[in-house]
């Protein structure tokens, strides 16, 4: 479903949670022109008077029920422990018809505890976009996030068609690129693409931050390089990263049992100079990343490049 010119997606969205994420679909919807009433809701007054200052949005609420009153698209952009409760506070709101969605970074637990509460005529069509930086709350967020990157719908079997095509044409409209999988297969690919990424940078940084003073100060002082790059990704949201971590449990526990028995290999082939296993190692994993730089120019991958992001450095 293409979105013409001029012509707004949805008459009334509700992004539930005005943080990075929420905040930046927000920017996007606005600036796309994709929806003719976009609303939020917050918890605290101080967050309230932020989203009015910045005014990311129509109108902003104090709950999430008066937020998606005859709201079309209903988006969760809260950390996903959240997301029972805010399913269940809003669901007596929602008119028939809506389209709930959602941006968590998990998606089993995600349609478990969000699925449950949602009334008969009423969609669910989860998603989770590929796209992000290490920066929190409604100041963070900006309109390009999402372009150029992936965003992967979930929706279980007999999901109406009509209700994912319409999520999959509102993301295409923001400049993402749309593909479909089950949210086991997305639960498996992420932790291992995403999510084990975040464990190890937590633990480097962690490990690094544990030594004496006085390494500790060379640390800090000499980190320009990989490092450096760990410690971007270790200052992201604890929140966020918490539930990430409490709701993907099982496909993370896999390949982290995987990932640490490849780093035994590693700790064996340092210990008794086996020079070729490491060699053999690092020129595969040189191979990988020629290929994602070789799709990105290709424009058959994620098209932009981490560096390229204003908000990462
Ligand atoms: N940060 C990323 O890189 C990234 C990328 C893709 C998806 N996600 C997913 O997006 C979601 C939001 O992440 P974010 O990065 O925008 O986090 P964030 O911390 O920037 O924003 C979350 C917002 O939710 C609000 N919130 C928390 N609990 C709430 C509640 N009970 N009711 C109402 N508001 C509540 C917080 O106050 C905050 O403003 C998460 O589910 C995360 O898994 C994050
Ligand atoms: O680029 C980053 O800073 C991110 O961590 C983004 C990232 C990722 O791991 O790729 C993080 C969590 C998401 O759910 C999706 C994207």
């Amino acid at each position: 479903m293409d979105h013409e010119k001029g012509k707004p997606l949805f008459q009334k969205v509700a992004l539930i949670g005005i943080g990075l994420i929420g905040s930046s679909l927000a920017r996007a919807i606005k600036k796309k022109g994709l929806a003719s009433e976009v609303v939020t809701c917050a918890r605290s007054e101080a967050t309230r008077n932020t989203v009015k200052k910045l005014g990311l949005v129509d109108a902003v609420y104090d709950t999430p029920a008066e937020a998606v009153r005859d709201a079309d698209l209903i988006i969760l952009c809260t950390p996903v422990s959240t997301y029972d409760d805010l399913a269940a506070a809003m669901a007596p709101s929602l008119k028939a018809g809506a389209i709930v969605s959602d941006v968590g970074s998990v998606k089993e637990s995600v349609i478990r505890d969000v699925g449950q509460h949602l009334p008969d005529g009423v969609h669910f069509v989860p998603g989770h976009p590929i796209a992000g930086t290490e920066h929190s709350g409604p100041e963070a967020g900006f309109a390009e996030l999402f372009e150029g990157r992936w965003c992967i719908l979930t929706p279980v079997v007999g999901t109406d068609a009509q209700a994912i095509a319409k999520v999959s044409g509102f993301w295409t409209a923001l400049g993402s690129m749309v593909e479909i999988m089950t949210p086991h297969r997305h639960d498996k690919v992420l932790a291992i693409t995403s999510h084990l990424p975040h464990l190890i940078a937590y633990t480097i940084v962690g490990t690094a931050t544990d030594l004496e003073e006085t390494d500790q100060n060379d640390v800090i002082k000499f980190s320009a390089g990989g490092f450096r790059d760990f410690t971007r990704i270790a200052a992201s949201d604890p929140i966020m990263w918490r539930d990430v971590f409490l709701n993907n449990r099982e496909a993370v526990l896999e390949m982290l049992q995987r990932f640490t028995e490849d780093l035994t290999v590693l700790q064996r082939a340092v210990r008794w100079g086996e020079g070729d296993v490491l060699e053999d190692l690092f020129r595969r994993t040189r191979e990988v990343r020629r290929g994602i730089v070789d799709a990105h120019q290709a424009g058959t991958f994620d098209a932009r490049e981490p560096d390229e992001d204003p908000k990462k450095q």
